[in-house]
């Protein structure tokens, strides 16, 4: 079974997201609102986290209370992007624990160069939310995932802000299992394999590096 799209069409979402486009819109602010989004999209990628109900008391009664059942979680950033939605993850996720995966996409071939791999070493057990703001070929995330499996992962989804159709289909193609949640699906790449209309180089925005 593939997991269809889980594309966030939520107007706040929107909004920031239209602003981040911009180009004219600064380093500080680009990261401040990609953080804000982040927190929202934590939202809604957990919204289907089982829950049960257990015995608490408040300071007049006891009750049955729901919490959160089950794996608990691990966020992975891909390196350097990925930090920047890690932020608001964590801002709205702060128990879970993190992993790192450094990947950077050869302009030349667009495949992705590993040179980073850092996970908790119990992420078999943990509901893996891997986060990297674009998702344009798919060659990163595929790697990723890839990784991941190789290193016990089991259960895991992927959360982007922006997602061309042909990292969709590859990503889907080559894990299946996986769901992807996005704030935009955009119309295609460019001959240098970036997103368009997009947002530009979301880590050389994100801090400033051109
Ligand atoms: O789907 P793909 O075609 O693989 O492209 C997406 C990747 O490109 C960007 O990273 P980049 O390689 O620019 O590295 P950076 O985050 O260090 O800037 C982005 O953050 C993704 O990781
Ligand atoms: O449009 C794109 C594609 C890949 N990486 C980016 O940062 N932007
Ligand atoms: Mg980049």
């Amino acid at each position: 079974m593939t997991y269809a799209l889980n594309l966030i069409n939520h107007p706040l979402i929107q909004h920031k997201l239209s602003l981040m486009r911009d180009e004219s819109t600064s380093t500080g602010s680009f990261r401040k609102l990609l953080r804000e989004i982040s927190q929202m999209l934590a939202y809604e990628a957990t919204r289907d986290l089982p829950i049960e109900l257990v015995t608490i008391r408040t300071p007049l009664v006891e009750m049955s209370a729901p919490k959160i059942r089950g794996k608990k979680l691990c966020l992975v950033s891909i390196l350097r992007a990925g930090n920047g939605m890690l932020d608001g993850m964590l801002d709205v996720l702060p128990a879970a624990r993190v992993g790192h995966v450094g990947l950077y996409r050869d302009p030349q071939t667009l495949q992705a160069v590993e040179y980073y791999f850092k996970v908790p070493d119990d992420i078999s057990a943990r509901l893996v939310i891997v986060v990297d703001p674009m998702l344009a070929t798919g060659n990163s995330a595929v790697a990723a995932l890839d990784k991941l499996k190789a290193a016990g992962a089991s259960t895991i989804k992927f959360v982007c802000l922006l997602a061309a159709p042909e990292g969709v289909a590859t990503l889907q193609a080559a894990h299946p299992d996986v769901q992807i949640t996005t704030a935009a699906l955009d119309q295609g790449l460019n001959d240098h394999g970036y997103i368009l209309p997009g947002l530009g180089d979301a880590g050389d925005r994100m801090f400033g590096t051109k």
